[in-house]
């Protein structure tokens, strides 16, 4: 699919990964519309070099959006997509990209719902970005995006090009999904204790992700990944290797309140887990944890 020369842009969902991608798509002279949920002015992305600023306003009333877009980032947390729905009636016309930019493997049975027949192009998004006290966001590694081969792929590629955010296109998508839905996976451990990375340093922990990631693969496989059985220790090692006050998204939102992206990043190793037949006793564990965390009661 062919973008026209000047395709209009909008960006749903301003938090760190959305901040990341409009600053991006800014410094290359293609602003998005920011359709947010709480009001700012500007948006900030703290880089190495300096800040970033994006001009908004951010828009909250989707009833204000009169024509619909050629490209849409979405980029809510996938407990916010059914909240975020009236942004994309209003943005969306049938032949409208949306990429999702969202953990999970997920993404089209998730967003498709919501949209006039527009193609979904799901992403893995690989970089960490957290957002600050002061509302701007700290991006905390290469801004990198995995997209499936489709059709509608170069309308991505094309609206990325030459920006700070590098773009694969992967012939085996649901492999590298799976591949970071481990990562998720095991981040989620996170939230059970508190703690960020550096928790992977203690011998315990990394045997008790070890037997999570091996269970995980196991499912992964069921659902068509192709990955090796040195997939588990390479995550772990990641892991050991980031800085020890890294966290996770997950884990920003257990401290800040919000509901927790459970079911699509641990829930769904259980899912479909059970699908398949195949025993997931540590998810079975894990997964009534966060999902409690997250929704309670209590
Ligand atoms: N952060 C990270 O490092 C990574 C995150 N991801 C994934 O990316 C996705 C986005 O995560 P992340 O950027 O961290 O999430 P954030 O919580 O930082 O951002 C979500 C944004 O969506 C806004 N929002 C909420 N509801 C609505 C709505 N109804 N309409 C419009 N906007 C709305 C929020 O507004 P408000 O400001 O009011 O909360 C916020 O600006 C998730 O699936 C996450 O798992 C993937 C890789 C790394
Ligand atoms: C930072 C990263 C890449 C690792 O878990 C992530 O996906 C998240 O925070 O949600």
């Amino acid at each position: 699919m062919m973008m026209s020369e000047n395709p209009t842009i909008a960006l749903v969902g301003p938090g760190a990964i959305g901040t990341t991608i409009a600053a991006a798509l800014h410094e290359a002279g293609r602003t998005p519309t920011i359709c947010g949920r709480s009001a700012h002015e500007h948006l900030t992305l703290r880089v190495d070099g300096g800040d970033v600023v994006v001009p908004g306003p951010v828009r909250t009333d989707p009833t204000e959006i009169k024509k619909t877009v050629d490209l849409v980032f979405v980029a809510v947390k996938s407990t916010q997509v059914e909240a975020a729905a009236p942004w994309l009636s209003a943005l969306c016309a049938a032949q409208t990209v949306v990429c999702v930019l969202q953990n999970g493997v997920e993404q089209r049975t998730l967003v498709a719902p919501y949209l006039p027949g527009s193609p979904v192009l799901p992403s893995v998004v690989w970089f960490p970005a957290q957002r600050e006290p002061d509302a701007s966001v700290w991006l905390r590694g290469k801004a990198r995006l995995t997209l499936p081969d489709t059709p509608m792929t170069g309308v991505v590629l094309a609206a990325l090009q030459g920006t700070r955010c590098s773009v694969d296109v992967a012939a085996d998508f649901t492999s590298i999904a799976w591949r970071k839905l481990l990562q998720n996976a095991v981040a989620g451990l996170m939230v059970l204790t508190g703690r960020r990375a550096g928790m992977f340093s203690r011998d315990d922990i990394t045997d008790l992700s070890l037997a999570y990631l091996r269970e995980c693969l196991a499912v992964a496989r069921a659902e068509g990944a192709v990955l090796g059985d040195e997939v588990p220790q390479e995550i772990v090692d990641k892991f050991h290797a980031f800085p020890a006050d890294l966290g996770t998204s997950i884990l920003a939102d257990r401290q800040a309140g919000r509901p927790l992206e459970w079911d699509i990043r641990n829930g769904v190793v259980q899912r479909y887990g059970r699908s398949h037949g195949i025993p997931t006793p540590i998810s079975d564990l894990v997964v009534p944890l966060l999902a409690a965390a997250s929704d309670g009661p209590g």
